[in-house]
């Protein structure tokens, strides 16, 4: 089977878990609960790259208050559906010394990414970190990190779409996903 018809393969079987509607009202609500609450500490907004672009690019216009951008690289899935050691890809190249940080991301799935994440910006200096997550898997056990903010909550199943792959697959979908279980 070619990469394409994999990826429609997969597609084809796999569940909708949130409709583009419904992910623009949890956006809408991120924005408003972030802008109250951030609205005078003029963070430095973080992306998670990869994952996070799509989340990030979609909630930065519904921040309605000054902030500065920058990003960094961290992925311990590849392209697999398991996690491993994190990989740091790229650190921000602003300072984070002393700001408050927004810190972005798709997914809080084990929470290992955005607990490693936050380690390292309190390293870094950062005098707060505040987490924002499109999406947290419910897992029914205690995770190393909780996020400040959460758009949607998700089953216990591995999904793909608005910025989140499966196997490197379908980062571009508006909607979210779930694969087919065997
Ligand atoms: O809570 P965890 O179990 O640690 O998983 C969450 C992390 O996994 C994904 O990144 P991934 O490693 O797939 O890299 P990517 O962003 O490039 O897809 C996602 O973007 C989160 O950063
Ligand atoms: O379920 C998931 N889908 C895509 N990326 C992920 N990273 C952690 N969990 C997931």
């Amino acid at each position: 089977m070619t990469e394409i018809d994999k990826a429609w393969t997969m597609f084809r079987s796999a569940e909708l878990v949130y409709d583009q509607a419904a992910i623009e009202q949890a956006l809408d609500r991120l924005g408003a609960q972030i802008s109250a609450r951030l609205a005078d500490s003029f963070p430095v907004a973080l992306c998670v790259m990869g994952g996070a672009v799509v989340f990030a690019g979609q909630l930065l216009p519904r921040l309605a208050f000054p902030l500065q951008f920058d990003y960094l690289h961290a992925t311990r899935y590849r392209d697999g559906t398991r996690g491993g050691e994190i990989e740091w890809c790229a650190l921000p190249r602003g300072e984070v010394d002393g700001r408050v940080v927004l810190l972005m991301d798709d997914i809080l799935d084990e929470g290992y990414t955005l607990a490693a994440v936050k380690a390292k910006l309190l390293e870094l200096g950062a005098a707060r970190v505040e987490v924002a997550v499109l999406a947290e898997k419910e897992l029914g056990r205690a995770k190393p990190i909780e996020a400040d903010y959460v758009g949607l909550m998700l089953p216990d199943r591995y999904v793909f779409g608005m910025g989140m792959d499966a196997y490197g697959l379908w980062r571009n979908l508006p909607a979210i996903y779930a694969l087919k279980e065997d």
